[in-house]
């Protein structure tokens, strides 16, 4: 049988607001998850060993693609194995969640193989317990979240495209949350007033959202404040440019929603940066691909 090849989507967090702390040290997060047709891809094969073909610069044991099949054995008690591979397109530590989707992608496709017959409830579960963004993967539609990120609430967003700057740094997650000044008591806030209806097609969000994380990132990271600085001075000179740069994640990428593909492709060109353009899509192409719309 010829491997299952299958993508692993990326997400931009279109805001992240910090709400509070939970006594582990978790932050309380609001954000709405939003899916883009930029991704990684694995390849699947059923065999005895469990093994990863990657190039990324660490063990293999310490991948959240391997760890994801570990557990799905754990859990399950199935000895089947395969060989997969991983061609790495999203950069690490840009807030795309390029891990957590490799992760998600990873129990999905093995699910399906292995027939191990999990629930999506039981996958999310699973991916929680190795990232706070690998739920939203598995379910595979753009989401409000709250929570550490694991209470998602599936919407649907406006069709959307984005340019999408990557500053050559790595931002670490914990780093971000580990720092004292980072900003942890954003009022709460209801999904209804900033979910605002664009289009006959969806939803928006209002353009007052910001990213709690910006402020510490832009300090530490000066790559990541030159591309912001970047997108907001295009902005200012444009103003059928509406929508607010913001960083994705803790970083390290930023992003600017443009009206329509062209114009983002036209502000990657004068970019100083590396980048991509992208557009938002409904639900992963993992659910089409496995029939589990
Ligand atoms: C901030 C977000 C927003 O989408 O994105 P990224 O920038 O990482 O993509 C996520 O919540 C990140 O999720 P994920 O990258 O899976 O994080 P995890 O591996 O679970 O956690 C890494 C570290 O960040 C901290 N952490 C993470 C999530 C959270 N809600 N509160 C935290 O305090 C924890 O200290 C943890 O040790
Ligand atoms: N398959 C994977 N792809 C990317 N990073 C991974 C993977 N497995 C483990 N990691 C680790 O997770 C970290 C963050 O991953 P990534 O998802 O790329 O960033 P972010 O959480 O900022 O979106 C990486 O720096 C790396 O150490």
């Amino acid at each position: 049988m010829s491997p299952l090849r299958l993508p692993a989507p990326a997400k931009l967090n279109l805001f992240l607001h910090i709400t509070g702390q939970r006594a582990d040290g978790y932050h309380l997060l609001q954000t709405v998850f939003q899916l883009i047709d930029h991704m990684d891809w694995l390849s699947f094969e059923v065999d005895d060993d469990l093994k990863l073909i990657s190039d990324l610069p660490f063990p293999t044991s310490q991948n959240l693609i391997i760890r994801a099949a570990k557990r799905l054995q754990e859990v399950t008690g199935c000895k089947e194995g395969a060989i997969i591979t991983l061609e790495k397109i999203l950069p690490m530590g840009g807030g795309l969640g390029g891990g957590s989707s490799d992760a998600a992608t990873t129990l999905l496709a093995l699910n399906h193989l292995w027939q191990t017959k999990l629930s999506l409830d039981e996958l999310a579960a699973i991916g929680l317990t190795l990232g706070a963004d690998v739920p939203v993967f598995i379910r595979g539609q753009n989401a409000w979240a709250e929570g550490v990120g694991e209470i998602l609430q599936a919407i649907p967003l406006d069709p959307s495209h984005f340019v999408v700057l990557i500053p050559d740094c790595s931002v670490s997650t914990a780093e971000i949350f580990t720092h004292p000044n980072l900003p942890r008591a954003t009022p709460k806030i209801n999904m209804r007033d900033y979910l605002v209806p664009h289009s006959r097609h969806g939803l928006t969000t209002s353009g007052i959202l910001h990213n709690d994380c910006a402020g510490i990132v832009r300090t530490l990271y000066s790559e990541v404040d030159q591309a912001l600085c970047f997108l907001e001075s295009i902005q200012q000179k444009n103003p059928d440019l509406t929508s607010t740069p913001q960083l994705t994640g803790t970083g390290a990428c930023v992003f600017m929603m443009t009206p329509t593909r062209s114009i983002a492709d036209k502000i990657l060109e004068q970019a100083p940066f590396n980048g991509f353009v992208c557009s938002g899509i409904g639900q992963s192409p993992v659910h089409s691909a496995l029939n589990l719309l």
